[in-house]
């Protein structure tokens, strides 16, 4: 219902510098509160008269100013980057958050290309000695960009307009990123690598563009830095935390690296004695304060972007970029919201499962999508593909995700993801009433073929041929709530919630009781646990067989094909963890795989 046409007047509180031109485009109908340098006490003293919140990096928005709004609908973030944003808290509360994800990507890719010729030829400090009154000329002979490599780490928008930059100054450009298009990164003659340590061997400049998120968080230490080339140089417009500033300032002062460039940092402002501050003071250092985003023109774009979404918010209707925007409207929420749960969880734990599992293997961004049974009545899947495209890229793009059903095509086809949906009413001889299937397919395969089930069928067919390659997640949903019955060629019940170790192993006496001793070691509970056997159906390529699925719902094992006693170990567990609790099941539990996903 519009509330703008209501007598009492809304009201915006914007506590940081804003463009005004966005905000002469609220004045018209809401009153607007300029408040800057609010304290958060003050914030969250005053919030409680507000309708919404417009800010941009420096405001904190914690859980606490949500739970004290008491008529907050909108918090927007006239920018990118939302992890000041508690926006699973306002999710919660039902209060939208929008950001606008493109105002200020030439502002940030233009920032990062000026901060890399001025640490190239030496300007801030030759610019301050020659504003000292010195004439010092060998003391800043620089190096120069052209036929250098720039590593780029996060080929998303500015990652990939920084790129397009840098070819124009004459650099090779490889990049680093699990979701990229090789598609559109062959078409800004960009060379996409698979692991870090490729990336990090080959830069003369080493630039990071992705979100502050918990798989980029310290992404570069000691160890990465150690593998770049001596004298190379490092550069950060993206998010302080993605690089350990303490291993960056030991790596400038032992010569590993030659130069660094900061735009970000840990703490904003630096506190004193920070790592942030002693960073910043380092004498090989250029650093800005947080600039990426300070042109006239970024800072109009981003401004108008948002106050649009917050009228359109405060009027009733669709923003255009929520991140956490409803993903089915009301009246089809019942038949639809447990399957859009399912769905979405089948395509985070593909991504973490699967492909950022392989190093980030790109080879796979072709998915068939199949609703078998009653979930092949549904017409309206825009939510279920929205789902598993936010499902997909949710664990690598962090909160500040923005899929929903008015921009999940257009985010696929950015990401070069293509989906074939497919509905089918027959279920073999299933036992569930509903099942929806997530093939990924190599793309050669995927383009050449129509996308229909006999189709999908057959990819099923044509890669068991090497079963173990097959990318395939059944799940159904059980009383309301999502549940894994099919993992690549195991056959297995698990509700994909929480944290999940995946261990893949030869099915052998003492093999439970040496992962339960490492994981105890490593003060990590087991919540619970099942074992997952090969079925020999998936393994011939056949799709469904009612009693085996039977088999496999009571615990009963399904035999596995020849000699092969596979079998996937799959434990809920208490926390997350980090990879080094997977590697050590490998190298001290023997078992053949194991990785961590958080659902
Ligand atoms: N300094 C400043 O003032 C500004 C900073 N930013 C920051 O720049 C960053 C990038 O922004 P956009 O390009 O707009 O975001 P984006 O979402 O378009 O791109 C991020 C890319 O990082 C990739 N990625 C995620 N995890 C990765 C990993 N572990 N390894 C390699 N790649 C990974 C994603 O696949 C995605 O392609 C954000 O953190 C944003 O907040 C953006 C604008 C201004
Ligand atoms: O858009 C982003 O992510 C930024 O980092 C820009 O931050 P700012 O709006 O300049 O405080």
């Amino acid at each position: 219902m519009p509330l703008l046409s209501e007598s009492a007047r809304l009201k915006v509180l914007v506590p940081e510098k804003l463009s005004p031109d966005g905000l002469s485009l609220l004045r018209g109908s809401v009153d607007v509160d300029e408040r800057r340098g609010l304290d958060a006490d003050e914030l969250l003293r005053i919030i409680p008269q507000y309708d919404a919140l417009l800010i941009r990096s420096e405001t904190k928005v914690t859980a606490a100013v949500l739970q004290a709004a008491k008529r907050l609908q909108v918090v927007a973030r006239a920018g990118v980057g939302v992890d000041n944003v508690d926006v699973q808290e306002a999710t919660k509360l039902g209060i939208v958050v929008v950001n606008s994800p493109s105002g200020n990507i030439g502002a940030a890719a233009e920032h990062t290309i000026a901060l890399l010729m001025a640490m190239a030829r030496n300007i801030p400090e030759a610019h301050g000695s020659l504003k000292g009154g010195k004439w010092e000329r060998s003391k800043f002979v620089g190096v120069e960009v052209k036929g250098k490599t720039l590593s780029v780490i996060g080929l998303g928008k500015v990652g990939l307009t920084v790129a397009r930059l840098a070819k124009g100054l004459g650099m090779n450009v490889n990049a680093l990123d699990p979701y990229a298009s090789p598609a559109v990164a062959a078409s800004a003659s960009v060379t996409l690598v698979s692991s870090l340590p490729e990336l990090l061997a080959t830069a003369d400049f080493l630039t990071i563009h992705t979100p502050l998120i918990a798989s980029t968080k310290g992404m570069i230490s000691t160890a990465e830095l150690a593998q770049m080339k001596q004298g190379s140089r490092i550069l950060n417009v993206a998010r302080g935390g993605t690089i350990d500033e303490l291993a960056l300032i030991d790596a400038l002062e032992s010569g590993q690296l030659a130069g660094a460039a900061v735009d970000v940092f840990t703490s904003e402002p630096p506190a004193p004695d920070s790592p942030a501050a002693r960073l910043i003071a380092h004498p090989k250092v250029v650093a800005t304060p947080h600039l990426g985003a300070s042109t006239v023109e970024a800072q109009e774009n981003v401004s108008i972007d948002v106050c649009e979404q917050v009228l359109q918010i405060l009027d009733g209707s669709l923003p255009r970029s929520a991140v956490n925007a409803p993903l089915i409207l009301p009246e089809e929420y019942k038949t639809l919201q447990p399957f859009v749960h399912l769905v979405e969880k089948m395509g985070s734990l593909y991504t973490q499962h699967y492909a950022s599992a392989a190093g980030g293997s790109m080879a796979r961004n072709t998915f068939d999508l199949i609703y078998q049974g009653e979930v092949s009545n549904i017409h309206n899947t825009k939510p279920l593909f929205a789902a598993l495209i936010k499902g997909l890229l949710a664990p690598i793009s962090g909160s500040e995700i923005n899929v929903n059903i008015v921009n999940a095509e257009l985010v696929a086809r950015e990401r070069g993801i293509l989906v074939n949906e497919q509905h089918s009413r027959e279920m073999s001889d299933y036992s569930f009433s509903s099942l929806v299937t997530l093939i990924a397919r190599p793309p050669s395969r995927a383009q050449s073929r129509a996308p229909d089930l006999a189709g999908s069928l057959r990819a099923t067919t044509e890669t068991a041929a090497d079963p173990r390659s097959q990318r395939v997640i059944s799940g159904t949903c059980s009383g309301g709530q999502p549940l894994i019955n099919r993992l690549g060629r195991f056959e297995t019940s698990f509700s994909p919630e929480g944290t999940l170790l995946i261990c893949e192993n030869y099915d052998s006496p003492g093999k439970i009781g040496v992962v339960g001793s490492i994981l105890g070691r490593e003060e990590v509970n087991i919540n619970f646990m099942t074992v997952a056997p090969v079925s020999k159906r998936f393994l011939d390529g056949h799709h469904v067989e009612s009693t085996d699925i039977n088999k496999s719902a009571r615990g009963d094992s399904v035999q596995a094909s020849g000699s092969s006693k596979e079998a996937l170990m799959i434990l809920g567990i208490d926390r997350v963890v980090d990879k080094s609790v997977a590697d050590a099941l490998v190298k001290e539990g023997g078992v053949l795989s194991a990785t961590a996903v958080s659902l």
